[in-house]
This record gives C-alpha cells, structure tokens and sequence, in this order.
C-alpha cells in the first residue's frame, strides 16, 4: 500500500493572477491499493465527504484514467481511502491536490515513469491552473510561466515572519463562474499597476524583504471584481491596513480570504475579523492559522 500526501495551495496572491501560488499546511491524503482490474473504490473522510462520489466518477480516479490512457499504463483495479482536510471550492485548491495526488499514484504504481516536469504538464492540463498545480506538486511559492505547451516555474521560500490565517466560509464559489465575471480587457494603466506590482513582490520575496512584500500585493486585475462577491473582503482588508495589522488577498478564486499579518492573531483580532465578516452577512466562517509548506508531494510505502 502506498500513501500519497499534497498540500493546499492558495493561488494568485494579490497581484500574482494566474502567476503565484504557494503550498498551505492542510493536505488532502490517500491510502491506496491495487486490487481486481477494472475495480475502482474511494471512501472519502473529511472534507467532502457526504457528496464526493466514492466510484469511478471522481475526480482521482478520472485523472488516473487519463493519464494511463496517454502514456498506456496498464489499467489497474485501485481501493483508496481518502482523508481530506481542504475544503472543497474555497479556492483553496482541493482539485489541485485531488487531482496531483493522482498524478503521483500513477507515476508511483509505474515504477516512478514520469519526471516531475511531466508530473505537473499532465496536472495542470486536467486542472487547468499551473499556479495551484505547481506548489501543490513542488510545493515552496512559485512564479508560473507558461510557454506554449511548456510550464515553467521558479521556487522561492516564503517568509517566516509573515503569520498567514485563513478565513474560510461556508458557501461555495465557483472558479468557472468567479473567471467569468472578470473583464476581458484591462486598460494599459491597470495592466502596468500589476506588472510593476507583480515585479516588486517577487523582487522582496527574493530578498526577504516584508514590508516591500505588503507594499506590493495590491491588484487591480481580479480582486476588485471578485472581492464584490465576498462580503466582506474589502472592510476586512481596509481594517488590517488602517491598523498597521498586515494585508488581505483572495485566496485563488475564492471564497476564503487569506490574511498575511505582521505579528500573530490574538483572540480579539479574531473576534474582530469574524464581527466584520458578519456585519456584511458571512457568519459561519473558520478561522484558522497556517503555515506556507515548502514541500510539496509526499509518498510513503506502507
Ligand atoms: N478531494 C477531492 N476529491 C474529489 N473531487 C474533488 C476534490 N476536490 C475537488 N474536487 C472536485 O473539484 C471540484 C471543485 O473544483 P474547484 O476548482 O471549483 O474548487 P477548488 O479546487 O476547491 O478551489 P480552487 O481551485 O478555487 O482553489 C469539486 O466540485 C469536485 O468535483
Ligand atoms: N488563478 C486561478 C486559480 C483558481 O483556483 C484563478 O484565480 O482563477
């Protein structure tokens, strides 16, 4: 039996729109086994797990499927227990890390065929997004390129001074339907606003320096968009600023708001957040330190 662990990731990071994404401490892991042919069984535990299909209509199984079709894998029977602890259409990458972790079954099952550069091609063909697929495969944040059909990808540590605490709430966003209410056109003026942003950020990440990293997360690509579908993005990240606390970003497509603050959350800053949360109608919401990961797929021989 083998056991295949992927982290969450949190994609974009302010002005990183399908660039940046960055491997969290909640991980979606699978037990599996090879069993009959043509056999296909998962039990989902955690998150998900009253809805997600336990056959061969879910998502890892479908992704094993394609991926052995494309490099003619022999197609075996698998059992699976599956222990998710990332919230599903949060925007913080569940299918990023269900679908990853299939990709690492597959090459595991096959005498480890496939090259991590492969890996995250057939990854991110299926899902669509290299920037959650690459830090949930390699973990670390990562700057994604791509290059006709080629991804390319750099790696960088986060900061160790920077306390990262989700707010996760309960309704569901689309990242389909979070794409689409986007513009599509920006104005030149807009387009520079990231570009310099995007440049900067990567700039301080690289020398570690914090306070240029807040300076420049701000983004004028999707975030004002999408934050009007987050009741209560704007006034938390608004509140944050005022009192000097740190940033506020959208994770992925949402709807969990990642804040990044410059000393951890104490019990009345939580308090604080939740109440500003609620003053726009989002009650039930989880509150929940993190930690970036800078690895990204973890396998074990059981
Ligand atoms: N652990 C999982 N097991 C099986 N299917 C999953 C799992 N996680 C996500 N999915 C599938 O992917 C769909 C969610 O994809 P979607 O891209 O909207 O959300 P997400 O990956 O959680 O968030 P995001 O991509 O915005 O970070 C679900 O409806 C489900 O079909
Ligand atoms: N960069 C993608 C990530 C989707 O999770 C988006 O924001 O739409």
């Amino acid at each position: 039996m083998i056991e295949v662990s992927i982290p969450a990731t949190t994609a974009n990071l302010g002005c990183g729109f399908d660039v940046l994404g960055m491997a969290l401490d909640i991980f979606y892991t699978v037990r599996v086994q090879t069993i009959k042919e043509n056999q296909y069984i998962i039990r989902n535990r955690g998150e998900g797990e009253r809805y997600l299909p336990e056959d061969e209509r879910n998502l890892f199984f479908r992704t094993i499927k394609k991926i052995s079709k494309w490099k003619n894998f022999p197609e075996l029977g698998l059992e699976v227990e599956a222990f998710n602890q990332i919230p599903v259409s949060r925007g913080l990458g569940s299918s990023a890390a269900c679908i990853s972790a299939a990709v690492a079954t597959v090459n595991e099952l096959n005498g480890r065929a496939l090259s991590i550069e492969e890996m995250i091609h057939f990854a991110a063909q299926i899902e669509g997004h290299p920037d959650n697929v690459i830090p949930a495969m390699v973990g670390g944040l990562t700057v994604a390129m791509k290059n006709g059909e080629q991804i390319h990808y750099q790696k960088f540590p986060f900061f160790d001074n920077i306390h990262l605490v989700a707010c996760i709430p309960e309704y569901t966003l689309s990242t389909e339907e979070m794409r689409r209410i986007l513009p599509s056109d920006y104005s030149r003026e807009d387009v520079i606003f990231n570009l310099s942003r995007i440049a900067y950020l990567v700039g301080s990440i690289f020398r570690q320096d914090r306070e240029g990293f807040f300076t420049a997360l701000d983004d004028a690509i999707h975030q004002p968009f999408r934050g009007q579908k987050i009741p209560g993005f704007f006034e938390v990240r608004g509140y944050l600023r005022e009192k000097g606390m740190g940033e506020a970003v959208i994770s992925g497509s949402g709807s969990t708001v990642l804040l990044m603050l410059r000393d951890p959350i104490t019990t009345s800053g939580k308090e604080k957040i939740s109440e500003l949360f609620a003053q726009k109608g989002t009650k039930d919401l989880i509150i929940k330190n993190v930690n970036w990961q800078n690895q990204g797929i973890r396998v074990k021989q059981l």
